[in-house]
């Protein structure tokens, strides 16, 4: 079966920049559900985000470590369509908002993917990105693509330091189901580059045609 590569844009912290994502012809937005990130929304800011959106396009809610109860509040309040768990989160915790998620993977040298995936059967996804110790992601950092198994058993969203300049490299190396980039299309942290996304998008289209 021949498949689209699809492209999510993570980090989405302006109405304008939801916009440029769309108008470029992206996936999926990422809202940083995380106080911590640099990209961080409230609710207040995400709903609104997620209001101006067009039919078709998913939201995505990330989440590092948070409570039960705030992962709730959010799901009352702005119309997400996937979570992403980009912490610690086990299995039992992913899925008990029974809505679709994606469990994010920081990977490391010698890290066997393959038998982590094998914890989140119930995931709709698998994201794989870069580790750097004491930042939960968003590090604009590559890692060893050559650590992905050839196999997996879950749809893979490369992310971690992608950028026009290496997205379709990675997309031919690594054959994805999706890419995910954050740093490598802002101006400035937190602020998108339409120029940017759009370089980004049309990388993705260059190659984006793979066998599954
Ligand atoms: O963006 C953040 O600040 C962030 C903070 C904590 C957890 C995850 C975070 N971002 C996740 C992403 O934006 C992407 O999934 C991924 O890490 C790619 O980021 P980048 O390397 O900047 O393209």
């Amino acid at each position: 079966m021949n498949q689209r590569v699809r492209v999510k844009i993570c980090g989405i912290t302006r109405v304008v920049d939801a916009e440029a994502v769309v108008n470029a012809g992206a996936d999926a937005i990422g809202l940083v559900f995380y106080e911590q990130s640099p990209r961080a929304v409230n609710i207040q800011q995400a709903a609104a985000i997620a209001a101006s959106l067009s039919p078709f396009i998913t939201t995505v809610g990330l989440f590092v470590n948070a409570a039960t109860e705030f992962v709730q509040q959010v799901l009352t309040e702005v119309p997400l369509g996937l979570l992403q768990f980009h912490g610690d989160e086990s299995e039992a915790f992913c899925q008990q908002f029974n809505k679709p998620y994606i469990k994010a993977l920081r990977v490391r040298e010698g890290m066997d993917i393959n038998r982590i995936i094998g914890q989140y059967k119930s995931a709709a996804g698998i994201l794989l990105d870069s580790y750097r110790p004491g930042i939960p992601g968003g590090t604009g950092e590559t890692f060893n693509w050559q650590c992905i198994p050839a196999h997996p058993s879950k749809p893979i969203i490369l992310a971690g330091g992608l950028s026009a300049d290496n997205v379709a490299m990675a997309i031919q190396q690594v054959k994805p189901f999706a890419v995910d980039v954050s740093g490598g299309v802002e101006q400035a942290k937190g602020i998108k580059d339409p120029a940017k996304i759009n370089a980004f998008i049309r990388e993705v289209a260059s190659v984006s045609t793979i066998q599954c």
